[in-house]
């Protein structure tokens, strides 16, 4: 972690998104619908599109793999995204958003976890970390521009960001509902929660699985603003201005100070974090009930 000189304090010895590569198309890129020069050349993959602005320094992420559940390659994607506009000089912040109808993000890919042997929940447990990590640490200026459903691992990548703004819909919920579906938030997400909404909401939050809808969502601190859906990009961009008004050495390394010691606990333990969940999932009740919260979820589309 290059902290006292660059101030880019993601943990890149630890990160290697390159090695979880596995046939993503990421890499591609394309002059923006506008046209332009290099600073309007936007980039992506199957599933994340970026479209950068160079003259403000921001980046629009968007997620646009069906019901954006986090599949191993989503994930794969998102980090190297990331990785590609941290290396790059010009870029100071990120929006995250879906380009998917109604949903932000589902969530884990439940068919990455179900009928599937230990080895590969390992492999995407890691892969999970691995995207928290990032994200939680980075250097840059990421807002969650959430414009629709944001459960579970969903809401992991909001929380990850440094502000989050709902679109005002009641059916936009978030919140950590893993205790429905019979599974555990690890304990780096549980501390991502309580430094975010404090123990007592988050005792409560987590026990109970709540998804919030936006009006609960803003009260009880999960997001920062709530406003009308057409407004959720033009509101993400002023709330980047502001944070992107401070020196970004500063607020760095006061990211970095506030942020460390949550990151450095999964750091310590992160094979012994990935041995739990996959010993957690892998049992046949646990099977069981992620097979028929996925059956039930296939069936409410019918
Ligand atoms: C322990 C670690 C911490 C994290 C835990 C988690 O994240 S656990 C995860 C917790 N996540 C949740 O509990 C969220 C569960 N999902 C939902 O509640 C809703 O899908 C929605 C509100 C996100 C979108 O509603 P909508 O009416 O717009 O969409 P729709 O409902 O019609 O679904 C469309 C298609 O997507 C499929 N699919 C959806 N989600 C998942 C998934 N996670 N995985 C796989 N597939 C998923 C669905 O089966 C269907 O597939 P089909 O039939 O086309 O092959």
């Amino acid at each position: 972690m290059a902290l006292a000189s660059g101030v880019r304090f993601a943990p890149r010895a630890l990160l290697r998104p390159w090695a979880l590569l596995r046939g993503t198309t990421l890499g591609r890129t394309e002059p923006a619908a506008g046209g332009g020069g290099d600073g309007a050349r936007r980039f992506g993959s199957q599933r994340v599109l970026v479209e950068p602005d160079a003259a403000s320094g921001v980046a629009v992420m968007k997620l646009r793999n069906p019901s954006n559940a986090l599949s191993l390659e989503l994930l794969t994607e998102l980090v190297i995204s990331l990785e590609k506009l941290e290396n790059d000089k010009t870029f100071r912040g990120i929006i995250l958003t879906s380009d998917c109808p109604r949903v932000f993000c589902a969530g884990l890919d439940l068919t990455e976890i179900c009928g599937r042997n230990p080895a590969h929940c390992a492999e995407y447990w890691k892969a999970m970390q691995e995207l928290w990590l990032r994200m939680y640490l980075s250097s840059l200026v990421l807002v969650a521009a959430i414009n629709g459903a944001c459960p579970a691992g969903g809401c992991i990548i909001a929380l990850s960001c440094d502000c989050r703004v709902l679109a005002d819909n009641p059916k936009y919920r978030i919140g950590l509902n893993e205790t429905l579906l019979g599974i555990i938030a690890p304990f780096w997400l549980k501390d991502t929660y309580v430094n975010t909404i404090g123990h007592r909401a988050s005792e409560q939050a987590l026990q109970l699985g709540s998804l919030f809808p936006p009006a609960e969502a803003l009260q009880v601190g999960l997001v920062d603003q709530v406003v009308p859906e057409d407004q959720v990009q033009s509101t993400a961009l002023s709330e980047m201005a502001r944070w992107l008004a401070v020196p970004d050495h500063a607020r760095q390394l006061t990211k970095n100070m506030m942020r460390k010691a949550t990151a450095d606990r999964l750091l310590r333990q992160r094979d012994a974090d990935t041995q739990n969940f996959v010993s957690f999932v892998c049992r046949d009740s646990i099977q069981k009930s992620l097979q028929a919260y996925l059956e039930k979820l296939r069936q409410r589309k019918g």
